[in-house]
């Protein structure tokens, strides 16, 4: 078997590249004074001790891994609203580098946690000195907010090793879907707030 380095290297290879380019949409969109539905894009290659837990878990061989895990290569991107989800998605389909290989939509189906985000899984092609190489990486799309709260709820997970008692399920279920409404009134706000120059501008023309 290759080392660890050498499997890994496409992977971080396409994190670097897949940075630079989804990156480079929210400079497009500031370049033409638009608002951007991107607000800012993480990215990162799945820790080694990460990789071996899920194959553990989900009984994946060591041979499959890059196959049955999609997510060793990951890029995160964070939206002000809701609605600028769907634009981030409908970018990503529209882009001829990478193949969409699987949608889950995790805002109009939760997970049972309270989790919401919208996740895409591409199959990138890497080039390397040896001719191309295709991995998968996954794309997760999700609002400031559901940031906010899968970020914390993912770092008490990691303290409770995934069993949190019940009231603590419960409460971060609630306060997922606090998370939500905070991201509906944002929303409403800002529908007001361009109705409102809407009309103050119709006004000023008249
Ligand atoms: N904080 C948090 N993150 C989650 C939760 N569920 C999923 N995620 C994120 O989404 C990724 C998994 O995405 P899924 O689309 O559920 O992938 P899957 O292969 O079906 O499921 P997993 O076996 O959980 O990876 C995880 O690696 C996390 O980054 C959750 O309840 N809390
Ligand atoms: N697609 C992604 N983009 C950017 N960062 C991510 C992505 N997925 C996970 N991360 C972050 O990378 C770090 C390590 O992730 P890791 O893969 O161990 O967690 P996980 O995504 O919850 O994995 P698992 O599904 O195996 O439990 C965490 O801080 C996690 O929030």
């Amino acid at each position: 078997m290759e080392s660890w380095d050498d499997f890994l290297a496409p992977y971080t290879q396409a994190v670097e590249e897949l940075k630079v380019k989804l990156k480079g949409l929210r400079k497009q969109f500031e370049r033409e004074n638009i608002h951007s539905p991107i607000e800012f894009v993480t990215g990162r290659v799945k820790p080694i001790v990460s990789i071996l837990d899920k194959a553990s878990l989900k009984d994946i061989p060591i041979d499959k891994l890059g196959t049955e895990i999609q997510d060793i290569a990951g890029l995160r991107m964070m939206c002000q609203f809701v609605d600028d989800i769907e634009q981030v998605v409908e970018l990503l389909r529209g882009r001829n580098d990478f193949e969409i290989v699987e949608e889950r939509n995790y805002i109009s189906h939760k997970k049972a946690s309270g989790y919401r985000s919208y996740h895409v899984v591409i199959r990138y092609p890497v080039q390397t000195i040896h001719g191309e190489k295709n991995i998968l990486a996954e794309i997760q799309i999700r609002t400031l907010a559901m940031n906010f709260w899968a970020t914390i709820e993912h770092s008490l997970n990691y303290k409770y090793k995934g069993i949190f008692p019940e009231d603590i399920q419960l409460r971060l279920k609630r306060a997922a879907e606090a998370a939500f409404l905070l991201d509906a009134e944002m929303s409403q706000i800002r529908t007001e707030i361009q109705e409102a120059q809407r009309l103050f501008s119709r006004k000023k023309d008249s």
